[in-house]
């Protein structure tokens, strides 16, 4: 049976029931069971070692649950990292994960290779088969460049890259594939203020961005951002849900506020 969103109308996107993960004695997640609907955006929190990495690791078929199911839009599947992209799931990574030796266009481009038969690698071999391709995804990743107003770092390599610039390209790269599921670990990591503002603004904008109805989840530290983007939150800690709900449920949880805030109130 198609599981449902809160209306009753829609297959989730994604939905996880009773995942349970260990590492030798260590409980990394404890039957842990979330849903993300189409469209919303769903933010998990907790603790350092709380489990939030690992549970993107399951979803993203690096890991192996002991136990649980997981469903894309009713449909239970756990696609293997490389297939990822065909089932229009794109994940950006806690550091950056950008290819060194590729420059800001050509790793973006590289997104896009993984949804498309011929690999972008080929074009970087110059091997001829899937030129197209190839053109059309450097074509996307200038336009996606320019609409984050870093066109003018195209040709650098990361190490020459601002770190917010090289944010937003590994930020790009995960988008490129225009994913209805996209995972966002830690995007404010290493931002000022002015950059978390920018920030903000895009994870608004993602649901709708491109062909639309896109779910993101997002795994991030920044208590103030994560209660202004999301439209619904699940807390871990020690591998378990210790709470979910929206952002004002979470905010006067007294179990999150113990875990997490440390007793005090989110910002
Ligand atoms: N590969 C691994 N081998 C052994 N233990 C691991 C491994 N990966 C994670 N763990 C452990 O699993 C638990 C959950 O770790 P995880 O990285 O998922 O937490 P997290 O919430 O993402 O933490 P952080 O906020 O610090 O990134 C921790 O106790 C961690 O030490």
């Amino acid at each position: 049976m198609q599981s449902t969103d809160t209306r009753g109308e829609l297959p989730a996107r994604l939905e996880l029931t009773d995942i349970g993960v260990r590492f030798g004695g260590i409980v990394a997640l404890d039957d842990v069971s979330l849903r993300v609907p189409a469209g919303a955006v769903v933010g998990i929190m907790g603790p350092n070692g709380a489990g939030k990495t690992t549970l993107f690791n399951v979803v993203c078929g690096f890991l192996r649950p002991r136990t649980g199911t997981m469903t894309l839009d009713g449909t239970p599947r756990r696609p293997a990292p490389h297939r990822l992209v065909r089932h229009g799931v794109a994940r950006t990574l806690q550091g950056l994960g950008l290819f060194g030796g590729l420059t800001a266009l050509e790793n973006v481009a590289a997104g896009a290779a993984r949804s498309h038969r011929a690999p972008f690698v080929n074009g970087l071999l110059g091997l001829p088969y899937g030129t197209r391709t190839n053109r059309a995804a450097r074509t996307a990743a200038a336009a996606l460049l320019d609409e984050f107003g870093i066109g003018a770092y195209a040709g650098a390599l990361p190490p020459a890259l601002p770190y917010p610039v090289a944010k937003k390209v590994a930020l790009a790269r995960a988008l490129i594939s225009d994913p209805t599921l996209i995972l966002l670990d830690e995007p404010a990591g290493g931002l000022d203020s002015t950059d978390i503002e920018d920030l903000r603004t895009l994870i608004r904008q993602l649901p709708t961005r491109g062909s639309g109805s896109r779910s993101v989840m997002l795994v991030e530290h920044n208590v103030e951002l994560i209660m202004s983007v999301c439209d619904h939150i699940v807390v871990l800690d020690f591998g378990k849900v210790i709470a979910a709900g929206t952002p004002d449920e979470i905010r006067s949880d007294p179990l999150v506020a113990a875990a997490y805030l440390g007793g005090q109130e989110a910002a």
